[in-house]
């Protein structure tokens, strides 16, 4: 067995305990040693191969044989149920019988080995080495019975040992399913997440964080400040240069407004040249500060974009949590300054009216 296997039955607590439990389960007892190991001198040696190979015969038509031949080869799966017999019953005490049947069921399941036929083989073998002790000795029923009972016995150990290995392989690929599954769900939500164009929060995102902002900061009842900024005459720049620049300077916009705020301020996209930045536990006058910070990002240095030189401005509305506002009221009054902003020139910073402020 490979480290993988031991530690996968590990992981599902597949110990001594519980290889006792099912010994145990299925009235396995010292005597059924003895009882496999005569089944093994009188019945078993120099025949292995016919008996294998007549079981073969009889699985053959079954439909699903035909994947035996294509996945392992039926020289291969002739080879294994050989030694199976050969060694039929030894040592079916010890934890390394169980690991080796493990091993080999685990070797099968990974070359897709349809289980159906692993029973089946089972099944007939059980049955030919049943028939095989009926018709070779003249033996009477009390001598015969133990023995029928012990290749009942083992060959359910075998059967039930088969089924745990295909369960280890299972649970193992259930669980790289799982780990891919989660790994798209995350890169899945960082896409949503994120606007794919300037790389700050997506629309969705940012609402959501700013309700629990709200929220929070209702809770709490600290100050919370919220900045709506427009690109001025944005159009012009689509129209003048192309789209493509555009985009360059929305990426660069974005770039710069992160600069001006503080580390743990939120920045989000809006709209189209329209960003909204959280500031938390802000008061007016400080966010004032912040936002005038941002205009001068923008309007201080032109951008380079392309083979271009463009002079851009932005104009800023800023408007402060009230007692009553909700997420909405909240935006509302923080566009309503940014127009207020655009009416009164542009490239400016205006505050929303905010007389019922919280302190
Ligand atoms: N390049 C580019 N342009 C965009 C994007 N999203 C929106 N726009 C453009 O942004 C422009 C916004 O124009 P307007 O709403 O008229 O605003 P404006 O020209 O900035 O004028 P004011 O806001 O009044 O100063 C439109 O031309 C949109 O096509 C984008 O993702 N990339």
């Amino acid at each position: 067995m490979n480290a993988e296997i031991v530690t996968n039955c590990v992981v599902l607590g597949f110990d001594c305990k519980r290889i006792q439990k099912t010994i145990s389960l299925l009235g396995l007892e010292a005597e059924h040693g003895q009882h496999a190991e005569r089944l093994r001198s009188e019945f078993i040696e120099g025949k292995a191969e016919a008996l294998v190979s007549s079981c073969l015969d009889a699985l053959a038509p079954y439909e699903d044989f035909l994947l035996i031949k294509e996945n392992i080869g039926v020289e291969s799966f002739k080879e294994r149920w050989i030694d199976y017999l050969c060694g039929f019953g030894q040592n079916f005490d010890t934890p390394k019988y169980f690991e080796d049947r493990l091993g080999i069921a685990v070797a099968w399941a990974h070359k897709r080995v349809p289980l159906g036929v692993l029973h089946l083989q089972h099944c007939l073998i059980q049955q030919a080495l049943v028939d095989s002790l009926l018709i070779q000795c003249k033996l009477n029923p009390k001598t015969v019975w133990p023995l029928v009972d012990c290749i009942f016995k083992i060959t359910s150990l075998s059967m039930y040992l088969t089924v745990e290995g295909y369960h280890l392989v299972e649970v193992d690929e259930l669980q790289k399913t799982l780990d891919r599954l989660n790994k798209e769900a995350s890169q899945l939500h960082q896409k949503v997440a994120t606007d794919q164009l300037t790389g700050v929060l997506s629309y969705s995102t940012l609402m959501d964080t700013l309700e629990r902002q709200v929220n929070k900061a209702k809770q709490n009842g600290s100050s919370l400040c919220v900045v709506m900024a427009d690109l001025d005459f944005f159009k012009k720049v689509n129209d003048t240069y192309g789209h493509l620049v555009g985009d360059i300077v929305l990426k660069l916009t974005a770039r710069r407004i992160q600069a001006a705020i503080r580390s743990f301020d939120m920045i989000g996209r809006f709209g189209g040249e329209e960003f909204v930045i959280i500031l938390e536990n802000t008061d007016l006058a400080l966010a004032k500060i912040i936002a005038e910070r941002i205009r001068l990002g923008i309007a201080g240095t032109p951008f380079h974009a392309k083979k271009f030189e463009i002079d851009i401005t932005i104009s800023l509305g800023m408007a402060m949590l009230k007692k009553d506002d909700h997420l909405e009221t909240l935006l509302e009054r923080a566009d309503a300054a940014m127009y207020k902003a655009k009416k009164n020139g542009r490239n400016r910073v205006a505050v929303a009216d905010n007389l019922e402020a919280t302190s």
